[in-house]
């Protein structure tokens, strides 16, 4: 198996906000992150696939191809967007790299099978160059 990988690059903006609690909660909880007036970040997304180099053309994707559909179905959904406000898939939820990940995922899983065999592995996120999260699909 062939692990193939292609990283995208985005900035957002959001806040992390639980509305279910008080503000002193908020900012208890998630310190400078609950900022009222919102903050920014440098996201760096990687994608892997996995499977088979195809005979022909020696790939188990073009990266080209999916370089398109990442950033046709997320990166242009994110780019220079408010996560909290701007973003339909993210209503009504935490606006954390977890949260992201996994509504990334459900994206791509459903747009890789439109354009190759090969099988979404894992998605790693970076919102600081020290805070990243994996999610496997599991
Ligand atoms: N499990 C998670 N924890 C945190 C998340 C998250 O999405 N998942 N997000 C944040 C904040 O958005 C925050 O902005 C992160 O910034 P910061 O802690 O400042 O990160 P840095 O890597 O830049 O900070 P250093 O402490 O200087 O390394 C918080 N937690």
């Amino acid at each position: 198996m062939i692990y193939v990988s292609r990283q995208e690059h985005f900035n957002a903006a959001h806040k992390l906000y639980n509305p279910a609690w008080t503000e002193e909660r908020n900012k208890e909880v998630f310190g400078p992150c609950a900022n009222t007036n919102w903050h920014g970040h440098n996201y760096d997304l990687i994608v892997t696939v996995k499977g088979q180099p195809d005979p022909e053309t020696g790939f188990v994707i073009d990266l080209k191809q999916l370089s398109t559909i990442i950033r046709q179905h997320v990166v242009d959904q994110v780019d220079h967007k408010n996560l909290n406000l701007d973003v339909p898939f993210m209503k009504d939820q935490l606006a954390s790299t977890e949260n992201l990940v996994v509504a990334f995922w459900q994206i791509l899983a459903r747009e890789i099978p439109r354009i190759s065999s090969a099988q979404l592995h894992c998605i790693k996120l970076y919102e600081t160059p020290r805070n990243f999260v994996e999610y496997y699909g599991e």
